[in-house]
């Protein structure tokens, strides 16, 4: 397999801005050079281009909106979050969820501007629709295990065998990540042993005191 990739999703955590942005990329970096491990982090959009200026790391937009440039007020372009060197963006995260329809054509519009794509989803269900789309990366994270410390791979490991499935059987192609409550290495290994390619998680690191050794620690049995 590829090396694993860990996504770590700053969201509007108010420790995840600013300075703070710097303390976990900086940490990130440090432990994807010693690991091999590919770590990246998804900032505010305001930080997309401090953060894609000074680390090595990739780093990823929350959010994209399905427009053109013209008349969109309180939107997000694709093409600002390319500009702003993200690697790629989340689309359709539980706490920005869009229509189908949309969803598509975000996928589209990041794959026409070279930007990897994330769709989030809840169940195997939507999973399987989100594969149709043929983005790069499916993550599956239960929205009710989303911040609450406990982990999908312990709580509920046979969603993430679902849509492994669900997305095999669709689009082969498609590489499935998982998410919700992720804060060990122990978690990271049963999601990678049941057919992902690593992880997308927020507050353990987010919210660390020291990410640098929750980083460490999530990669550690790879
Ligand atoms: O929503 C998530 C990542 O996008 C998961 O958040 P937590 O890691 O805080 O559960």
């Amino acid at each position: 397999m590829d090396s694993p990739f860990v996504l770590v999703n700053l969201k509007t955590y108010q420790e995840g801005m600013g300075s703070n942005a710097h303390r976990i990329a900086a940490a990130a970096e440090i432990v994807a050079k010693e690991s091999g491990a590919v770590i990246g982090i998804a900032p505010a959009f305001t930080e997309l281009h401090p953060m894609s200026h000074h680390y090595a790391i990739p780093v990823y937009a929350q959010h994209i909106d399905a427009i053109t440039p013209g008349a969109h007020t309180g939107h997000i372009l694709p093409e600002a979050v390319r500009s702003a060197g993200a690697r790629g963006t989340l689309i359709n995260h539980s706490e920005r969820r869009l229509t189908l329809a949309d969803i598509g054509a975000c996928v589209e519009s990041a794959r026409r501007l070279h930007l990897e794509t994330v769709v989030c989803t809840n169940n195997d269900a939507t999973s399987a629709a989100a594969a149709a789309l043929r983005p790069d990366y499916v993550a599956i994270e239960p929205p009710e295990l989303i911040g609450s410390g406990v982990s999908v791979s312990k709580a509920d490991p046979g969603i993430i065998e679902r849509s492994v499935n669900a997305v095999r059987a669709v689009n082969p192609d498609v590489n499935v990540l998982t998410g919700a409550g992720i804060q060990s290495g122990e978690c990271v290994k049963i999601a990678v042993d049941l057919g992902t390619c690593g992880v997308l998680l927020a507050s353990s690191v987010v919210k660390a005191d020291d990410p640098e050794a929750v980083l460490r620690d999530l990669v550690s049995l790879l």
